[in-house]
């Protein structure tokens, strides 16, 4: 459960008191999550989620990813919307963190996705990507190939206590990419976490996207990279090209993929591993003491790399050619 910060029912009927949302009714800690601390309160008004924004969240960002949020409900892409308080702002302190409170979203993430989510999923992305096309705001991706390696310092002295040869691994693996990383590919904001905890669904109909704190300016195709490891892979690990098929499929419908985004897919898929393999395996060896949560295991991330480093071409990700979708 991500809970880091504790909030006393007085401090937070306080903070609530700058908001016109209602009078507090019960709150608890959600066991969900492992970046920021989320409640959910259930006002006189409705239901509402609460974060205060830990470690990785910048309060200079807030205002990035709070005014997106907010620039792409009004371009039609189902998110939850940032309250305001009495002083107009998004955002304030609570127990010493940056805290915002959002609207509920109704619908569930799945706990086991399939192709149908996979469309959906293709399809809000690049709904999410055009729409973002006009956002006026910018924010470098920290987690891009300039922040891997500085991620990795923090870890490398303990990498082998995980898995034994994991140092070396991922020592290759940041100087193949730091060379070989694409310069020229198209870029916009991205969501850069949409895993299948970050998208609700009622039934097999996408309701919304959530988690917003990664957002940034970056490849685009990056985005469809991540999604294509967090969504399409099985448990036992093996890839699941029907369900890459139909995101890919999905999402080319609404923003079609350029052959050099294609080619670079199988890159930008290693990146992206290596990218939440380094921020798993240093949450997985800093765990804070007292903390309700249970870490991500960084090795899943080790066998996702694995695979895309033997992809020999775009075909292995459900596409016959630059172009064209099998
Ligand atoms: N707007 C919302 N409406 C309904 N539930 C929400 C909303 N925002 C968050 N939640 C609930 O809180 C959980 C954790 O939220 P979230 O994924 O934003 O946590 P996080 O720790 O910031 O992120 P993560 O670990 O996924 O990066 C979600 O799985 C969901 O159950
Ligand atoms: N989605 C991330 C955690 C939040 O960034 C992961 O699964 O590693």
């Amino acid at each position: 459960m991500a809970v880091y910060t504790d909030v006393a029912a007085e401090d937070l009927a306080e903070f609530l008191k700058g908001y016109d949302i209602g009078e507090l009714l019960s709150y608890k800690g959600i066991a969900e999550g492992v970046e920021n601390s989320n409640f959910l309160l259930h006002t006189s008004n409705g239901a509402f989620i609460l974060t205060l924004y830990e470690k990785r969240v910048a309060v200079d960002d807030l205002p990035y990813f709070l005014s997106l949020m907010a620039h792409l409900a009004e371009r039609g892409v189902r998110c939850p919307q940032p309250a305001r308080n009495r002083k107009g702002e998004v955002y304030s302190e609570l127990a010493g963190r940056p805290a915002a409170v959002i609207n509920f979203l109704e619908g569930m993430w799945p706990r086991r996705p399939n192709a149908v989510h996979c469309t959906g999923v293709g399809e809000a992305l690049a709904k999410m990507h055009l729409a973002g096309r006009d956002f006026p705001m910018f924010r470098k991706n920290p987690l891009s190939v300039e922040g891997w390696r500085p991620l990795f310092d923090l870890a490398a002295p303990r990498a082998d206590s995980v898995a034994p040869g994991l140092q070396d691994f991922i020592t290759r693996e940041l100087d193949h990419l730091e060379a070989c990383w694409p310069k020229d590919l198209p870029l916009g904001v991205i969501h850069a976490d949409l895993f299948p905890d970050n998208v609700f669904f009622l039934g097999d109909k996408l309701s919304g996207l959530i988690d917003f704190p990664f957002s940034c300016n970056d490849i685009l195709a990056y985005d469809v990279a991540i999604c294509l490891n967090a969504w399409c892979f099985e448990t036992d690990h093996s890839f699941n090209v029907t369900k890459a098929r139909a995101l890919l499929n999905a999402y080319g419908r609404e923003r079609q993929l350029s052959e050099a985004e294609q080619e670079a897919l199988p890159l930008l898929a290693r990146g992206s591993a290596l990218r939440f393999l380094l921020t798993r395996l240093v949450d997985f060896l800093n765990v804070p003491p007292g903390a309700l949560v249970k870490p991500k295991d960084p090795l899943e991330y080790v066998r996702k790399l694995r695979f895309h480093r033997n992809v020999a071409s775009v075909r292995d990700y459900g596409l016959t050619q630059a172009g064209c979708v099998a």
